[in-house]
Order: structure tokens, then sequence, then C-alpha cells
């Protein structure tokens, strides 16, 4: 029995009434405070009261003999009583996630058929009543307050699934547990021969550049003032291992200059410290723009890629102020603006999420209010800002105190302190003695499998699972690098991320034409170029933002160079060959930081031979070209190519807008077009638009940033979409773009993303709001259209819909559904 979404607030009485046929009933997305009645369903097997009104767990479901599956996901319950899941005999499903449950009852071990239990987003603190389920296979515990797992709930159990991300863990920590279940299997069994515990602050340094980053880094190394040259720029990041008084600091002094921006969101990772440096005598109160650049900038983006972060802000330069009254009184400005953004960030969540519940049929967009109260949860924290003059001894002392007490608060960071097998350090230790003896070579790329043997050596009762473990766990919290997930990396460690951080710096940094100039002329021969060719170079990197890969080869070469490792085999490994790319195109391309550009490989020999009427078999695509180059989109300043390539813009265009809350994050839409350029090779790239080709089919992609609204706009170009199947191939493309989206999502947390799709009338502003757009990418269905569906917008311009948005099977088309402007279009729920 369907009642989803009816607004009830009592169980219907034709349904109690019904009493022994029910098997099945829908409840979800109702406004019911109690299921008063629920019992009378004797042969129920199936209950979804998920986003409900329910305070409290109803006792009554215990009669409930037959139920399997019970959804409750989405409630206000705190408690749940005794007695209630050993009468559930036949419970395998359970799904209690987003409700207010700070314990769970004691005897919930005897729900003896229970496979699945979702009890992520709750306050718990405690899984002890979980241990001993007999059938639990797969188990959802994210975002509670899990401080401990209990070992013996790992003990003689193989789950399927088990995620806990998201909450404050310690024993073990988040970065094991991230690795999955067994590496927390792996964790427990060597946790029993020894452990200890250790506290590790990763602390990221952000700010513009010449603020003092770098300064305070290397002060508070050394505990007193280090002066920095001021041509003595950071490029990238460079990384700091520094203990006091127990703590161990890993801090991350990330480069201030733009060119570098768009590669450190791959280094602004969770759990972190983050350190906001503002240099204060530069800083104009006087000057919107001046907070924009300096302190605004920089929130949004880790907010927006860490939401639960602290960021403490430093104040540098307060001696080359006039006076005290100066320094408080920027103190005072930048802190007052700070809390009003913050506060305008929660009100514009607020208002969003009302705008979506005064819509018709808010149910429609239930995922979308509920992406919404996600990121309100979200705690980001930013202290009030430390004065200071770093060329002042006691001032840095005086900050590394602050420092101190802030990461010791519990509340703050609840933590830092984590239990850890003695091995984990034992290991880390080992790979330092290893380079040291130069087992492993200087530059610390090693291949796995004779790291792990040379591990091996030292750890008799360590496995390779067990060492692995340990691996993934350095790498989390970056120590090391080991990127299991690229597939051409896979046996490859970067025990020494300073090396590699120094290769990215090659390529990605502020005076790359200058260096491309300064190649000298037997650097050239060597790679068969002469100097009009480095010319050329220069002039394509400045106007086209690509570099050749043989600029590329070059430009390693000579950095690994002047590291004094320049042996052929590690320029082979990192810049790659004839017929493979290295290492670092490798990491770069999968960062999304560029893609080759126009492909002009030579024809592939082993292509398949073209056959009327079967299908065509493309040769590899993305075939590395020695010869050819990389396109890096960051670099790139006007939309010239485009403009040329797309033509105009034609209101019968399909177009889609999906707008961004609370903005498109910095970088985000050139790695959009990476990811997507990789998938379609024909294709032209500006500053911040896209456009590509599929045969006949050309879609263009473009961002638009306001004061008020951020979107990225998908456009098909107009052609003449008669029949299902053309409309079909059409909105196939525009969703492979927003699957990609989707995925590039993931990596901001802080993001959510409304999609329109904006009137085809020329000159009406009005649009169309999607409902719960993400179930349409999941299924795999083809849509189905009706070409006689129209939709009237509020302006009253009548279209047929199936150019407005694509369509779930079986969707009401009916006009009288009122579907005008800002009203759901697709309907996940027919
Ligand atoms: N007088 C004074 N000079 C400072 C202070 N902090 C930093 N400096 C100087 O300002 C210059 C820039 O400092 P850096 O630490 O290199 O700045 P950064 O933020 O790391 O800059 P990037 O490397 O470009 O990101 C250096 O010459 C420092 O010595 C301060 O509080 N007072």
């Amino acid at each position: 029995m369907d009642f989803a979404g009816k607004k009830l607030k009592k169980l219907p009485l034709s349904m109690i009434n019904d009493r022994e046929g029910i098997r099945k009933v829908d409840l979800q997305r109702n406004r019911l405070r109690d299921v008063i009645g629920i019992s009378h369903l004797s042969n129920l097997k199936e209950l979804n009261l998920s986003r409900n009104d329910l305070g409290e767990f109803p006792r009554e479901i215990r009669e409930l003999q037959q139920l399997e599956k019970l959804y409750m996901n989405q409630n206000n319950i705190k408690s749940i009583p005794e007695n209630v899941f050993p009468q559930l005999k036949r419970l395998t499903f359970l799904k209690l996630s987003t409700n207010r449950l700070t314990d769970l009852p004691l005897d919930m071990k005897h729900c003896q058929s229970l496979s699945y239990l979702n009890i992520s987003n709750n306050s718990l603190r405690d899984l002890q009543s979980l241990v001993g389920l007999p059938r639990l296979k797969e188990l959802f515990v994210e975002r509670n307050r899990l401080e401990e797992l209990p070992v013996s709930l790992f003990q003689g159990k193989e789950f399927s699934v088990f995620k806990a991300s998201g909450n404050p863990l310690r024993k073990p920590p988040e970065e094991v547990c991230a690795g999955g279940l067994k590496d927390i299997k792996s964790y427990f069994s060597m946790l029993e021969d020894s452990s200890s515990s250790v506290s590790t602050v990763k602390t990221m340094f952000l700010g513009s550049s010449m603020a003092g980053k770098s300064t305070l880094c290397r002060s508070l190394k050394k505990g007193q003032p280090e002066p920095v040259g001021e041509d003595d720029r950071t490029v990238g990041i460079e990384i700091f291992d520094v203990e006091k008084e127990n703590i161990r600091f890993l801090f991350w002094d990330f480069a201030g200059q733009e060119e570098y921006y768009f590669t450190h969101h791959v280094f602004i990772t969770p759990n972190a410290f983050v350190i906001l440096t503002v240099d204060l005598c530069s800083y104009d109160m006087d000057k919107p723009k001046s907070f924009d650049e300096n302190v605004s900038f920089w929130l949004k983006n880790i907010q927006l890629k860490v939401p639960n972060s602290v960021v403490l802000l430093v104040g540098t330069h307060a001696d080359e102020c006039k006076d005290a009254t100066e320094v408080s009184g920027k103190k005072r400005d930048i802190e007052k603006k700070v809390k009003e953004m913050l506060s305008e960030w929660k009100e514009n969540l607020s208002q969003q999420k009302k705008t979506l519940q005064d819509l018709k049929d808010p149910a429609l967009f239930s995922e979308q209010i509920d992406e919404i109260d996600r990121l309100s949860e979200y705690d980001f924290r930013v202290l009030d800002l430390i004065p200071m003059d770093c060329t002042k001894s006691e001032d840095i002392n005086r900050l590394l105190n602050h420092i101190l007490q802030t990461v010791s608060n519990k509340n703050t960071f609840p933590n830092i302190e984590m239990t850890l097998p003695r091995c984990y350090q034992e290991v880390e230790q080992d790979i330092k003695k290893l380079i040291k003896e130069e087992a492993i070579p200087q530059h610390g790329i090693v291949a796995l499998d004779d790291l792990l043997a040379q591990l091996k050596d030292r750890h008799e009762e360590l496995n390779n699972e067990k060492l692995s473990c340990i691996l993934r766990y350095l790498h989390r919290i970056g120590i090391i690098m080991w990127y299991e997930e690229i597939p051409a990396l896979r046996n490859m460690v970067f025990v020494e991320p300073s090396f590699l951080i120094s290769l990215f710096k090659t390529i990605v940094r502020h005076d790359l034409a200058q260096q491309l100039e300064a190649i000298p002329k037997n650097v050239l021969k060597q790679e068969n170029a002469l100097h009009i060719h480095r010319d050329t170079w220069i002039r394509d990197f400045q106007e086209k933002a690509t570099l050749t890969n043989k600029a590329i080869r070059i430009l390693v070469r000579s950095e690994l160079k002047q590291l004094a490792l320049d042996d052929e085999d590690l320029v082979e490994e990192v810049v790659g060959t004839k017929e493979r790319a290295g290492n670092l195109l490798t990491l770069l391309q999968h960062f999304e930081v560029c893609l080759p550009s126009k492909l002009t490989s030579p024809l592939n020999p082993e292509a398949k031979e073209f056959t009327p009427d079967r299908k065509w078999q493309p040769s590899n695509p993305s075939i590395y070209n020695p010869d050819g180059a990389c396109l890096f989109p960051s670099f790139l300043s006007n939309n010239t190519q485009i403009e040329k390539m797309w033509g105009m813009d034609n209101p019968e265009d399909l177009r889609v807008h999906v707008y961004f809350l609370p903005e498109i994050p910095h970088g985000f839409f050139h790695r959009l077009i990476v990811k997507t350029c990789s998938f379609y090779p024909t294709h032209w790239v500006g500053l911040n638009e896209c456009c590509f080709c599929s045969g006949e089919k050309r879609v263009l992609l473009r961002e638009h940033r306001s004061d008020t609204d951020h979107f990225i706009e998908i456009r098909y170009k107009k052609t003449i979409l008669f029949k299902p199947e053309e409309i079909q191939k059409a909105w196939d493309m525009v969703k492979v773009i927003m699957m990609k989206l989707a995925v590039l999502t993931k990596q901001w947390r802080g993001l959510c993303q409304l999609v329109h799709s904006p009137c085809r009338h020329q000159g009406c502003t009005d649009s169309f709001e999607w409902g719960d757009w993400q179930d349409w990418l999941d299924s795999s269905r083809a849509d189905i259209f009706n070409l006689d569906d129209k939709i009237t917008c509020r302006d009253g311009h009548v279209r047929q819909t199936e150019l407005l948005f694509p369509k779930g099977p079986s969707v009401s088309h009916s006009n009288s559904r009122g579907c005008h402007g800002k009203k759901s279009a697709y309907d996940k729920s027919k």
C-alpha cells in the first residue's frame, strides 16, 4: 500500500482495517508522530516510515513479528525501548539513519536475523550493543560521535560493508577506518601486540602571497624568528615535521601565489588545523576587495572543501602598522566581517531550504532538502585573530602556546590523540632509515614490492597485508604518498612527498615562462629542439596554456639534475618514454590539473578495421603522444577559440543550469573540463567556456559567476530533435557531463547543487526546477518521452517538456499538475 507523501498525521483507517492482507506499506514523507494501530497488520513484511516526525520509537512495532524490512530513517527518534528487537525475529533490514539517537538498546544483539543496519547520522558514542549480532553483514555508522570501535565487533565476523567515516575516532583512527574492513581488522590484530598513544596534527598554512606563512612555519619550528628573503617565494608546498610538547605537527606551507591555488585543492584534507595568515599592514579596512582577497577567498575555499575545519586567523606584519590602535581596529574589522560572512552563509542555506519547502510538492525535493540540512550541520569554526610581529621571539612563542592550547582542547580537536599499534611508528621510522642507508633512493620513489620486501626483513611478524595497511595510514596522514587508486601508479610508493611536490613545482609554477626561456642550448639539443621551438613553446603556453611534452621533459630533467638525481631510469619513470606517459603527467591528470591537448597521435596500427554495419571500436584515445602537449585550463585567459567554434547561442538550444550552493569552488570548472574533455577528444577550451563534439552533436559548458548566483550552464546545440531516439541521445550527452560533475562534487563536502531548465522562449527569465535529479543519474533506464507533453512557464510560454528535462519512464505529463515555473520537473517517485 502506497501512502507516500500524503501529508498524513495518523495512520489511515483503510489500512488498519485491512488487517491480514497487507504485506508492504509505504508511509514515507508524511507527518506521522505515532503509528497507533500498526500492530493490527500482523502479516506486514516491509514498513517504510522514513521522513516522518516520529520522536520516539513506536513500541507497538514489536508486535509485527513477520517484519523483514523496516525504514525509520529521517525522523527525530531519540531513544529505542528495550524488548523490541528480540521480538523481531525475521527482521533483516533496519534503517535508522538521521535521527537523534544517543544510545542503542542493550538487547539489540538479540535481533537474530538482522543483516543490514544503518545508524549513520545520529549521536551515538558506543557500539557495544551490536557485538554479537549473529548475521550482521552490512553496517553503516557514519557521522556519529564514536571515539572507539569495539574490537569484539570484528572478531570472527565477516562484514561485507562497514562505513564509519565522520566520527572523532581515536581507536582505530579515521585514517585507518578509511582503508576499509581489512585495515580495521589488521589494525586490531597488530594492536594486540603493543600500542602507544600519539598525537599528530596536520597544520595547513594558507593565505595570500607575502603574508608570512613560510616565516611562521620556519620560526615556529625553530622556536625563534627565522627571516625569509623577499624573493624566496614558496613554490608549491613545503612540509615541516615539528615536535612540540609531545604533539607532532606536520606543517604544510602552501604557496600563496595564484598559480598554485588549483593544485592546493588536492592537498587540503580533512582533520587538519588551518592557519590563515593575513598581512595586517597591507590590509585595507575600507576596501571590500581587501577582505575578499585576503580572508574570504581562503575561508570559502577551505569551507567548501572541508566544511568542519577549525581555522585560526593570524595577522602578521603588525609591527609595520602605524600603532596599536590600527592593529586592534583591523583585528576587529576582520573578525566582524568573518562573522557576517558565516551567518550569511547559514542564512542562505535556510532561505534555500525554505524555498524548496514552500514549493507545491516539497516531497519531490526531499533529497535536496536533506543535502541542505547536511551542510547546515557542519561546524566551520574561525577562531579570533592573533596579531603578531613575526620578527619578534615573544610573538612567535605566544603563537606557539596558543596553537598548543587550541589543539589540546578536546572540544575543538576531539581526535588528535590516537591509539596506534607500535609497529606503525616503527615502520615509519624504518622507512626513514632505509632512505638514510640508501636502501631506498634519495628521491624516495620505490616499487611497492621492493618496499614491502625491505620492510619485511625488519618485521618478520608483519605480512604484506598488514604492511600495506600501515602504508595506507601513512599515506592518509601525509607522511608518504601511495596512489593505489591510479592503476599506473599502484605499484609505486613515494616515500618522500616533498620530492614529488618539487616535481609538481617544475610545471605548476608562477614563473614558468621564465623557466622555459632559461633552457640552455645544449639541453634543447638533447631533445632535438631548436631555439625557435622554445619560442613557440613559450608563445603556446602564454596564449593557449599548452605546454609540450618535450618542454615538460626538459624542465623535469633539469630539476632532477639540480637535485643531483639525473639517472636515466628515474627520468623515464617521472617523465615517461616515447611509449608511455611518466608518473608526473599521470598524477597531474588524475588530479584534473591538465589534459592531453589536441590529439595528433599517429595512427594506431592495432586499431580494429572498420566494417560497415558493425559497431566500430575506436582505438585507444588516451594513447600517449610524446610529441603532444598538455593543456592547463587554469592558465587560460580568454575564450577566443570557443567563440569561433561554437558560434551564436540559440534560445532553442537544449539548456540545463546547475546552480552551486554556496558557490562554485575555485578550480571546479576547469577540473570539470579536464574530466569531460578526456571523454570527448574533439574539444576546445577557454577561460570559462569549453565546447566539444561527438559526431554531429555539439555541447558547450559555461561557467557563470555573479554576485548573487553561481552556475554552470550545459548547452546542447540546436539541432532538429524530432524523434525520441534523437532526444534521448541529447539527454545522454547531458547525463555524461552531469555524472562527471557529480563525481567531482564529492571532493567538496561543503557543496550542494540545484538544477534548472530555463524556459526556451527568447528573453524569458523563468525556469523549471528539477526534482531529485541524482536518481536520474543513477538510473540506467532509457528515458521515455511523450512528444505531446506540454508545460507552461510563469510568463505563459507553452513548451514541449522533452526538451526541458529528461523524464523517468512513467512521469505524469499532465498539465493540470500545474508544472509552472520553479516546479518539479523530474518526478522520481512516480
Ligand atoms: N616586518 C615583518 N616582516 C614580516 C613579517 N612576517 C613576514 N615578514 C616578511 O615578509 C616577507 C614574506 O614572508 P613569507 O613568509 O615569505 O611569506 P609567504 O606567505 O610564505 O609568501 P609566499 O611564499 O609567496 O606564499 C619576508 O621577507 C618575511 O621576512 C612580520 O610580521 N613583520
